[in-house]
């Protein structure tokens, strides 16, 4: 994560913000935007990080916006490839201050010939083709040095965003709309980072161009040198329309989002069934053009609006020109200016005029760019939570895990997903979670495996609380196979070796991943083995099942040997009965002590009881809180929820009514206990979680 703080602004590494609480990190704009932040590359306290992210770019003093994404910009390309980004930056304004040279070699001609003097011709008629050549060959290189450097400049951002997205601590950052929102917008306008350097240049050009047309134009009359101001109001008009869209386009970018994710439907292939299915092509193409209306008529209207003040820009600039040039013929028909100081004054209005067409679109391209540099520069200031140093850098030592009073709010919810939770996992138990859909799992997983930020209470783990560990530095100690995996389209072997990059090549430590996962024979099926390449995409890809792929997810979690947490959140959900077996056999407190790992806690999320049963300890989560907590035994001797649970799993099992206690799925005796069972004494439940565990 430092890595990308330094990445996104490299003048001006951050510091650690002062502020160490985040008591709802889930909540943007509250506690939890608490933690180090970055705006413009300096530190700033928890207070100033909070008003940055709720301000937004769209409330930041544009000025400072403004100067902030040209400072960027220009740093960026710099910083990418310092020779061509200086060539271009000098060279390019120069060369336009140097062809306004161009009407003063017309200005000598002209009254040269007028005047009869042959001298003044050729000197006239040899500056103008001097500057002719120098400037259309030297204008050549430079566009040319610009399209490479654009494009080396696009690269950078791309990294630096994948970064952005990818470093956080956390992945709360993905719960809070307006952190997506913003992503939407800069994601879909990444392309204006390479081309905004451009936008940078060409208004630089356009400004030199016009410095250049005026210290000539003031030599034939001071007046005309005020001709700049009278661009102002345009320029203004310009601004007010290019924020008028942006704030549109902010606005509608949900509705972006929305339209994008509809299109994705149409278009994947995971989704094709079901939208053949159920005919829903028409359904999504009429809901895509809504989404794309919502998002695009306010964009519009805000063009349309704008376009009346540019409209009157436009006519007081024209009026402004047109007066000028009547000042010169004036004197010129008065006996006071030459013929060859009208044609100068001719041209170089000519290419004023020229100028200022191109400016408006200029500027707002060079505004669109920079808004979107700005954006950017709001993702930059997301605050990334506090990263603790010195000792939070080493792994805790080994021992139980418990949970003290901890719940988490997602943001935009009222009701606590997971808690108040007060929990020990004994060293080296097997854990089993289990709980109607929405019951709080998978939350419990993600703050165990610490992906979110901790809402209210505490997590230790050998006596250690672990907000005094860094999450990068606790997520080392623990492997995970997510209920909604990653399928990685990559050669087998690296799809699974990437559990552990330092083994990434290791082919014996990926094959003893896959044989513990029970994911062997998947590859022995493939042509090309442990090399086979995965996914559709590719021309010789291999897709798998939905079971093959979710053993490779496990073997990927094998990849570490000897965690100190294993979380598997309904690991055997697409696995048939053999291999649940299998699979589940490695996590059994037997089988770790046979290999020399008593002290791993499993956790295991499964709504399948011949897996939960085998468990040492069992958790029953309802509506967030813990309701009943024990051993199968126990558990079923209690006659709760769990014992109905799985009295109804054992009935569609053995199709049988339920009655209380009824047999295992797949064994005889449900009462029969587990093999070395934690003593349920050793587990504590908190007040009002379960009765008598305190
Ligand atoms: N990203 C999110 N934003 C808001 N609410 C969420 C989010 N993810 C989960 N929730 C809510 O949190 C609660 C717990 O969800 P969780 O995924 O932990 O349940 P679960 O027990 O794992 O369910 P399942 O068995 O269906 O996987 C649910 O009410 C759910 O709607």
């Amino acid at each position: 994560m430092a890595d990308s703080r330094r990445d996104a602004k490299p003048s001006k590494p951050s510091k650690p913000s002062q502020a160490g609480k985040s008591s709802n990190p889930g909540r943007p704009g509250k506690a939890g935007k608490a933690g180090k932040t970055r705006e413009a590359g300096r530190t700033t306290g928890t207070g100033k990080a909070d008003a940055a992210a709720k301000a937004g770019p769209g409330r930041r003093s544009r000025g400072r916006r403004g100067l902030a994404g040209i400072r960027l910009l220009v740093g960026t390309a710099i910083q990418v490839d310092p020779r061509r980004a200086l060539l271009v930056l000098i060279l390019s304004p120069l060369l336009n201050v140097v062809a306004a040279l161009q009407a003063l070699g017309l200005q000598w001609m002209v009254d040269g010939s007028t005047g009869h003097d042959r001298a003044e011709t050729v000197r006239g008629g040899l500056l103008l083709l001097v500057v002719t050549v120098f400037v259309h060959q030297a204008a050549a290189i430079a566009t040319d040095v610009r399209l490479v450097l654009q494009h080396r400049i696009g690269l950078e951002f791309d990294r630096r965003l994948m970064n952005l997205c990818s470093s956080p601590a956390h992945i709360g950052h993905y719960q809070d709309p307006d952190f997506l929102d913003t992503a939407e917008v800069v994601r879909q306008r990444r392309g204006e980072f390479g081309t905004g350097f451009a936008a940078l240049v060409e208004n630089a050009n356009l400004v030199a161009r016009c410095i250049g047309a005026l210290v000539l134009l003031a030599f034939a009359n001071p007046l005309l040198a005020l001709l700049p101001l009278t661009i102002v109001p345009l320029a203004c008009a310009n601004r007010w329309q290019a924020r008028l869209v942006a704030e549109a386009e902010r606005a509608g970018a949900a509705a972006d989002r929305h339209r994008m994710a509809l299109f994705s439907l149409a278009t994947d292939p995971v989704p094709a069934r079901e939208v053949r299915l159920y005919r829903l092509a028409g359904e999504l193409s009429a809901r895509h053009r809504t989404a794309f209306l919502d998002a695009s008529t306010p964009r519009e209207a805000a063009r349309a609006k704008g376009a009346w003040a540019v409209a009157g820009g436009w006519l007081f600039f024209s009026a402004a020109l047109i007066g000028g040039l009547y000042l010169i013929s004036r004197a010129v028909i008065d006996g006071n200016g030459s013929a060859g100081q009208a044609v100068l004054v001719l041209l170089l209005s000519t290419r004023l005029v020229g100028a200022t067409t191109g400016l408006g679109w200029l500027l707002g391209w060079l505004r669109r760019a920079l808004d979107t540099v700005a954006q950017y520069l709001h993702l930059v200031d997301y605050p990334q939570g506090d990263v603790p140093s010195g000792e939070g850098r080493t792994l805790p030592p080994r021992g139980d895990l418990v949970l003290d009073g901890v719940s988490f709010t997602y943001p935009g919810r009222t009701q606590p997903a997971l808690g108040p939770v007060d929990l020990r996992l004994p060293s080296g138990a097997t854990v089993a979670v289990v709980g109607d859909n929405g019951a709080g799992k998978s939350t419990l997983v993600a703050l165990l495996a610490g992906l979110q930020p901790l809402g209210e209470g505490r997590i230790t783990f050998g006596g250690r609380d672990l907000k005094e560990v860094a999450p990068e530095v606790w997520r080392a100690g623990v492997t995970a196979c997510f209920q909604d995996f990653c399928r990685f389209e990559l050669p087998v072997a690296e799809s699974v070796g990437l559990g552990d990059l330092n083994a990434l090549e290791d082919r014996d430590s990926v094959r003893a991943a896959l044989d513990q996962a029970g994911a062997s024979d998947v590859v022995a099926g493939l042509d090309a083995g442990l090399d086979t390449q995965l996914g559709r995409t590719y021309p010789n890809g291999t897709d798998l099942s939905a079971g093959q792929w979710q053993k490779l997810a496990l073997a990927r979690a094998r990849m570490r040997t000897h965690p100190l947490l294993v979380l598997l959140d309904e690991p055997t959900a697409s696995l048939d009965p053999d291999s649940e077996a299998e699979l589940l056999r490695h996590y059994l407190r037997a089988d770790r002590a046979d290999r020399g790992h008593p002290d791993t806690i499993t956790v295991i999320v499964s709504h399948r009881f011949s897996t939960v049963r085998q468990a040492d300890l069992i958790v029953v989560l309802d509506g967030g809180r813990i309701t009943e907590l024990g051993t199968h035994t126990e558990l079923l001797a209690r006659h709760g929820r769990y014992a109905t649970m799985y009295a109804l799993h054992a009935a569609a099992y053995a199709d049988t009514a339920p009655t209380g206690t009824a047999s295992a799925p797949g064994t005889a005796d449900a009462t029969t206990p587990v093999p070395a069972p934690v003593p349920a004494s050793a587990a504590r439940a908190g007040s009002g979680a379960v009765e008598g565990r305190r």
